[in-house]
């Protein structure tokens, strides 16, 4: 017979087993997977390499969980100091290499094969399809070679007048604001976006209306919805951003932005249609680039070069080699339009579909990056009395006390605002990093080390530019250090705000000249002025560097005299 004892033994026996031998098993199984992934190639490759101790099953995803995106930037510091300027890390069975030796990140950037980008790009997709940025291979390569040329130094030129009408509408919106202090990012998001519509897509003022007002503010928000899936963990999992809310937020935004992209093609394609029918077609790209199409109005030397072409002359990219026939302005075309000529005459082989996705893609890379740069200029001058002033008294020789509009030739007098952007990107670059995924194995600088294929590497832009081996004091705003002294013996790799090698910002020589003539509006009506202190800025390191703290200045009304005479 049994006894109540024997029962309770069984029963505890029975629980012991239930649990007991489920979580042995488990056990076993992670400690197996854990001895698998040491055993691979990759983990075999990744553990050479310097970083923090590594845990079965999580790797070392553990130290980034519950962090803030401002939180990043002081953690890599953090371990930059403790394991070096190459450092490993595993999120999961997922290896993480940090680069931030600038010949380290030669021998990634410079490379004609690992171009391939991160998988974490693909939070872009649905927006910019397989436009520049995140396309790959061939794909990657002929799009590169249609595109670059659509930003050739004439072709920007005739962007002049966009950029001067478009800065001058934001200082009188600024007007408001006088006395008060304000987010200045706002109003740089509000132009940047206004100018690209004009300048990606031909969308004037003129010809502006409700939809293209709808089409900023959902490109404004889609940017924030992607910012959101890198930082907040739970949102990286497609299964679980599908169930969120912010998943039918990004298709409405998404039904607006490919809605009138698709619009503005289909209507720009029937002009280019019905004009040729008249007989009117509009130059190509290639007599807009070498000066078939000439208006013969401003005709620059071929030496006309601003500082930006020196700082960037250690990676030529192609870029450079557009612009050696430089000859001056012209009609003005879209990129919009130059892509739909290019196809439509047969010289590019590109769908209205992928037209559609370069179109968005340089919508998304040209707004949020200047609208950040040009915050952070305005923020650091408004701390910087001193270095304001110059620049004031630098625009003043230039314009004198007149309120003309700015020309190419006076961008190329103003050389120490172009030292006060470049240093400005140099502290506060827009992309603080750079991702790409390894394809093949690469042997870098550092201890030979060779970093296996399969790896992300992540590029810390942000971390370069504060190395004290090529700044001599990294964490104080000096426009000096883009003197041609000081820039002679640095590498140049130490300076990458743009990344450099094939794979480039292609909008490099856009931004600079947009952020020239766009600042020098806006300093030549207002004197900004900071009261948060640097090291109160609160960053956050996701895509775009911006500051969660919000980029408040005040301004006042300028009074135009030189400072000697103020
Ligand atoms: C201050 C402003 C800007 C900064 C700091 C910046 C920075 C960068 C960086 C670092 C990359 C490489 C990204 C990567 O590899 O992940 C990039 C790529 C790119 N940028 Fe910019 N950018 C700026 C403005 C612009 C503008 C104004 C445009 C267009 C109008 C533009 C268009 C592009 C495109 C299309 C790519 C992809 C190029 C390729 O992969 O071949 N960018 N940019």
């Amino acid at each position: 017979m049994t006894s109540v004892v024997d029962v309770a033994v069984d029963q505890n026996g029975n629980t012991t087993r239930m649990i007991f031998y489920p979580l042995v098993l488990l056990a076993s199984a992670v400690w197996m997977y854990h001895r698998w992934q040491q055993q691979s190639r990759m983990s075999r490759m990744g553990n050479l390499l310097p970083g923090p101790t590594v845990l079965p099953l999580f790797g070392n995803a553990l130290l980034a969980l519950f962090k803030k995106p401002e939180q990043f930037i002081k953690l890599g510091f953090e371990y930059a100091d403790k394991y070096g300027y190459v450092v490993r890390g595993w999120l999961g069975s997922k290896l993480i290499i940090f680069l931030a030796n600038p010949e380290d990140v030669e021998v990634i950037l410079n490379s004609q094969v690992h171009i391939d980008k991160a998988s974490e790009y693909r939070y872009f997709e649905p927006w910019l399809g397989e436009g520049l940025l995140i396309s790959s291979g061939a794909k990657w390569r002929s799009h590169r070679k249609m595109i670059a040329p659509t930003f050739h130094i004439n072709i920007l030129k005739s962007f002049v007048d966009v950029f001067n009408q478009n800065s001058k509408s934001v200082v009188e919106k600024m007007r408001s604001e006088i006395g008060k202090t304000f987010d200045v990012h706002d109003h740089m998001s509000g132009v940047t976006v206004d100018i690209l519509l004009e300048t990606a897509m031909g969308i004037t003022k003129k010809t502006q209306d409700q939809s293209s007002f709808d089409y900023a503010m959902a490109v404004m928000k889609m940017c924030d919805i992607i910012h959101q899936r890198h930082y907040k963990f739970w949102l990286r999992l497609d299964s679980i951003f599908k169930f969120h809310p912010l998943h039918k937020t990004q298709q409405k935004l998404l039904d607006i932005i490919h809605g009138l992209t698709n619009k503005v093609i289909k209507q720009k394609k029937k002009i280019y249609q019905e004009n040729k029918a008249k007989g009117i077609i509009p130059p190509s790209l290639q007599e807009l680039t070498d000066g078939k199409a000439l208006n013969n109005d401003t005709v620059l030397a071929n030496n006309a070069k601003t500082l930006s072409d020196t700082v960037f002359k250690g990676y030529r990219d192609d870029l450079d080699f557009n612009d050696e026939n430089d000859v001056g302005e012209k009609k003005r075309l879209a990129f919009l339009d130059l892509m739909i000529e290019s196809a439509q005459n047969g010289t590019n082989q590109i769908s209205d579909h992928e037209i559609k996705e370069e179109v968005d893609t340089i919508m998304f890379e040209g707004h949020d990056t200047t609208a950040a740069g040009s915050s952070f200029v305005l923020c650091m001058l408004g701390l910087h009395q001193d270095v304001q002033t110059r620049v004031y008294d630098e625009l003043y020789q230039i314009f004198g006390d007149s309120d003309r509009p700015a020309t190419f030739n006076d961008t190329l007098q103003m050389k120490y605002l172009e030292r006060v952007i470049l240093e400005t990107l140099r502290m506060y670059p827009p992309v603080p990093i750079i991702a790409r995924q390894l394809k093949k194995d690469a042997q870098i600088v550092t201890n030979n080390y060779v970093l296996p294929a399969g790896a992300t590497i992540v590029i810390a832009t942000y971390g370069i530019h504060r190395h004290p081996q090529h700044y001599k004091d990294p964490d104080t705003f000096n426009p000096d250090n883009f003197l041609p002294e000081n820039m002679a013996n640095r590498h140049y790799y130490s300076y990458i705000p743009f990344s450099a090698g094939p794979r480039s910002c292609v909008g490099r020589k856009y931004a600079l000249l947009k952020l020239k003539i766009l600042l020098s509006t806006i300093l030549r009506n207002y004197k900004t002025i900071s009261d948060v202190p640097e090291e109160e800025f609160q960053l956050k390191g996701d895509i775009i560097l911006k500051r969660s703290d919000g980029f408040r200045i005040r301004i006042e009304p300028r009074v135009r005299v030189p400072s000697n005479a103020a």
